[in-house]
């Protein structure tokens, strides 16, 4: 279970797959740890040196205080955790793919550090997540009731009835994931995704980038994924279907289907 210094904080993250193939660094969504990519772990690893990590505040990473301004972390310092923790495992370039929040880590690190970033895989998020009356409706009932109180409608977006209905052992796992991390890490989180726009950084990615989205994701739906995919130069989109916001879960073979021939091209 490896921890490492990566910038101000500790950072907890697992590496696996051939020493020597392309490294893949993914990056998960608000309230959820690295195991959220369990799934996928098989088809990843199998081609890919597969870095993941907990975000700020989540799994058994560092949280750090908010700030005492009001405001929450930041899509930029999130990102730097993520370059400080490749910077710390002399990686000097990524394939990567991100979840959500993850995702716009991931349009963050390619507009701002193209050298560091191979290829592009954004997974069921935006360029902006809102509106932000909603993120602040969720901020204050998280303030005033906690974690758990949210974690059944959580899971509600994150994956179909069907599914849910079929897994209920896995949706109270999951839920215990959303309840048993930090409160500031989630608050920190949460605002860092309510006070970003990306839009005018997307339009500057040069990597090259496959955009993926479940058919039914209510969070970013179908129709932001399809904004995001216009506006970075040459991204394509791909639709899972029976899939809602975290299809690495959900339909795991069906993103492995896209995610590693995508990856895989020169
Ligand atoms: O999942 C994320 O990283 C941000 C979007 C979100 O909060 C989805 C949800 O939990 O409802």
């Amino acid at each position: 279970m490896p921890f490492i210094a990566a910038g101000e904080i500790t950072t907890h993250y697992a590496i696996e797959g051939p020493e020597g193939a392309p490294v893949l660094l993914l990056a998960n969504s608000l309230g959820t740890s690295f195991h959220v990519w369990d799934p996928v772990m098989a088809d990843l690893a199998a081609a890919f040196r597969v870095l993941r990590y907990d975000m700020r505040g989540h799994g058994l990473t560092d949280a750090t205080p908010l700030p005492a301004d009001g405001s929450g972390y930041s899509i930029a310092l999130l990102a730097a955790d993520a370059l400080a923790l490749l910077d710390a495992l002399g990686i000097e370039k990524a394939h990567v793919c991100g979840l959500s929040i993850g995702g716009m880590v991931a349009q963050h690190l390619a507009a701002t550090t193209p050298a560091r970033v191979d290829r592009l895989v954004l997974c069921d998020t935006a360029a902006l997540i809102g509106p932000a009356s909603v993120w602040d409706e969720r901020i204050a009932g998280i303030r005033r009731d906690g974690l758990a109180a949210i974690a059944p409608g959580v899971m509600g977006r994150w994956f179909t009835e069907p599914f849910r209905e079929k897994a209920p052992q896995l949706m109270r796992g999951y839920a215990n994931m959303v309840a048993r991390t930090t409160l500031e890490g989630y608050l920190g989180c949460a605002m860092a995704v309510r006070d970003a726009d990306l839009r005018a950084a997307a339009a500057t990615i040069v990597a090259p980038t496959l955009v993926i989205v479940g058919d039914q994701d209510p969070a970013t739906p179908p129709a932001s994924a399809q904004a995001l995919a216009s506006a970075i130069p040459g991204a394509r989109l791909e639709v899972i279907a029976d899939a809602s916001h975290i299809p690495c879960v959900e339909q795991p073979a069906a993103l492995s289907r896209v995610l590693v021939p995508f990856l895989s091209a020169a």
